[in-house]
Parts: structure tokens; C-alpha cells; sequence
């Protein structure tokens, strides 16, 4: 499995952990049972609504801080936990806690970030599955932010990052005006 990243951390993409028949019923089962909602976010001293709805879901007692705003989890359901055991054995960890996002179309996003936390601790691997429609999802280092890296993120795909990447390279889902449809991401985490 090829590395994305050319230094400082590893991101590896599994472009079909799951069949194109499981990954359409998890479109539509997470679409349709998931408590989504849209939350505001402070940026820049101003209060904005998120370009995306989101839920999150994990461990009792397993709170979670996310861009200023603190978040109780929901306890899983039967089909997250499910996508949540395939997830971990291509990781080779267990995961506690997920953030789900929910990307209407191609004007939803996700702006340039980290998962660096502390409470996640100082390497964590994070599995990040996708279902729905295709959407670039780019890299660029912290530091050097000429450098970049960029790859699509597929129906049934799962993305492991790990080693280092969560320090030194940031990652961002941008808007697009192809005509897009639904996408579903679920970013499972370790809570220490
Ligand atoms: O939607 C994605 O692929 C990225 C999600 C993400 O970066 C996150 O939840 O922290
Ligand atoms: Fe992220």
C-alpha cells in the first residue's frame, strides 16, 4: 500500500473496503438514522453555521471538543458499529469514538485542519470512511504549505492516517460546483 504523504506522517487509502452494494445501504441507512444537525462554530470571533451537517457518535462518558464547540456522543448504532470493525481491521487498532459528517452536495465542505487534540494523543490513527459522492480531499504540510497532496475519496473507500500526519499536515474537503450529490464520511477516533 502506497503512502500518500512524501514525508512526516502516512495516509493510505483503501479505495474498496467495502462492496459498492454494502456501501450504497450504508448511504442510505446513515442518511436515514443518524441524528443529523447543523452546528454553529466560532471563526474568527463570529459565530457561523457549519458548511456541513455532523453527529457524533462513540463510548459513553467519551466527550469530544471540536473546533470551540464540545460534543456529548450518541451511542452507537448497529450499522456503525459494524462499519466501525472493518474500519479497525484495516487499521489495526480499535477505535472509541466517530465524527460523522454529512456533505449535502458540493457546496458543503470542510476547511483546512488538523486532528491533533490532545485528547486523541500524540500519533493517533484515525480511519476515515466515505460513502457517497467522490470528493477530493487535499493535504498540504503545516509548515511548507506549498507542498501538497490530493486524492479522491471513494464510495466504500477507507483512509488511514497515522504516524505523524495528524502534527504536520493539514487536510480539507473543498467546495465544488460539479453537480454532486450526498456524501457521508465517518472519521473514526481513539479517546484516550
Ligand atoms: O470528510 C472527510 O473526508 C474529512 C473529514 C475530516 O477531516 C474530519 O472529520 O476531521
Ligand atoms: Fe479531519
Amino acid at each position: 500500500m502506497d503512502n500518500l504523504l512524501p514525508v512526516d506522517g502516512t495516509a493510505v487509502l483503501f479505495p474498496a473496503l467495502f462492496t459498492r452494494e454494502e456501501s450504497d445501504h450504508y448511504l442510505e441507512v446513515l442518511q436515514e438514522k443518524i441524528n443529523w444537525k447543523q452546528e454553529p462554530v466560532i471563526m474568527f470571533g463570529k459565530t457561523v453555521m457549519q458548511p456541513r451537517l455532523t453527529a457524533w457518535y462513540g463510548d459513553e462518558g467519551k466527550a469530544y471538543s471540536y473546533s470551540g464547540i464540545t460534543m456529548q456522543p450518541v451511542p452507537w448504532t448497529e450499522a456503525l458499529l459494524a462499519i466501525k470493525t472493518r474500519a479497525e481491521a484495516v487499521a489495526g487498532q480499535s477505535f472509541n469514538s466517530a465524527l460523522l459528517n454529512f456533505y449535502r452536495n458540493g457546496q458543503d465542505s470542510m476547511g483546512w485542519h488538523r486532528d491533533n487534540e490532545s485528547s486523541l494523543g500524540l500519533n493517533p490513527v484515525i480511519g476515515s470512511v466515505s460513502f457517497g459522492a467522490e470528493r477530493e480531499f487535499q493535504l498540504r504540510h503545516y509548515m511548507n504549505r506549498s507542498m501538497k497532496r490530493s486524492v479522491v475519496l471513494t464510495h466504500g473507500s477507507v483512509l488511514i492516517m497515522a504516524d505523524a500526519t495528524q502534527h504536520y499536515w493539514q487536510h480539507a474537503i473543498p467546495k465544488t460546483t460539479k453537480p454532486l450529490g450526498a456524501r457521508i464520511n465517518i472519521t473514526f477516533r481513539k479517546i484516550m
